[in-house]
């Protein structure tokens, strides 16, 4: 059948990353992009529908539902990519801040799992959804207090969801630590954060790619977050 696999926050980093190697593949991809970029032009060039959403408010939300369900009657996957990592800070009401973490990383994939399930289960089978989570479910962030209460909300989903669309979708949660650098994140900072983990490297984009991949290929994994931290649980 070839349903289509949709990545949202696919504009850059990893999301573009797992959208490029979907499309090698000759597997279908819509692509949902917040800021417009030439690898935005690139995706489509290669094949990709590509639907501008912004998931800040539920109206942004119920837009890309509506163009999405324009472009497909059945899909793959849904791989939930679409990420802020907001810190908190001085110049940042709280509330602001907990609100637009869970709205990106809880209210989003919740309400485009409930109305995409009957694309899911229209497509080739078994379908799946994959929650990119974060290592800080499991730690917490004294920095990152709402974006990781988010996340642990988004881990949260992958249960309920996973028990709900059991056995035509799997729904599975990835949960990485150190991928790769910010381009302003400083040599300090790169050094600390290296040290983190047991491997001490930034892997790059291609370790995400192979873990959605495996997850994708496996018929007998749901309901379950596979960490990908180099060993940082023992650093
Ligand atoms: N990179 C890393 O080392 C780690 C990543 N992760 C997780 O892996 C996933 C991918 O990480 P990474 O590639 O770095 O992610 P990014 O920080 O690059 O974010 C991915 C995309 O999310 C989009 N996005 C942000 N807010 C919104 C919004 N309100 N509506 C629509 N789109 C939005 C951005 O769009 P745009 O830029 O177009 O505005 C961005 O391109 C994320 O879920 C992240 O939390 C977890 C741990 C480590
Ligand atoms: N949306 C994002 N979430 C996260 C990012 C990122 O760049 N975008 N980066 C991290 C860090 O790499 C952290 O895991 C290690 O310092 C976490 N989440």
């Amino acid at each position: 059948m070839n349903s289509p696999i949709l990545i949202t926050g696919a504009g850059q980093r990893i999301g573009l990353a797992f959208a490029k190697a979907c499309l090698e593949q000759g597997q279908p991809v819509i692509a949902s992009y917040r800021s417009y970029r030439p690898a935005v032009d690139a995706l489509q060039k290669a094949g990709a529908t590509c639907i501008h959403a912004d998931f800040a408010n539920n109206e942004g939300v119920d837009e890309f539902i509506e163009a999405l369900r324009k472009k497909t009657d059945d899909l793959r996957a849904i791989i939930h990519n679409a990420s802020d990592w907001l810190p908190e800070s001085d110049d940042s009401e709280p509330a602001d801040v907990m609100n637009a973490m869970m709205q990106i990383h809880a209210m989003t994939p919740y309400r485009i799992n409930l109305a995409c399930r009957s694309l899911l289960e229209n497509g080739d089978s078994p379908a799946d959804i994959v929650h990119m989570t974060d290592y800080v479910v499991e730690k917490g962030s004294a920095k990152h207090i709402a974006y990781a209460a988010s996340k642990a909300a988004m881990a949260n989903l992958t249960l309920s969801f996973s028990r709900l669309l059991a056995p035509r979708v799997k729904v599975n949660s990835v949960a990485p630590s150190l991928i790769m650098f910010n381009p302003g994140d400083s040599g300090d900072y790169r050094e600390k954060a290296l040290k983190k983990s047991l491997l001490a490297i930034e892997p790059g984009e291609s370790v995400a790619v192979k873990t959605i991949q495996f997850i994708l290929d496996n018929p007998y994994i749901t309901g379950r977050t596979l960490s990908l931290d180099g060993g940082r649980h023992l650093a």
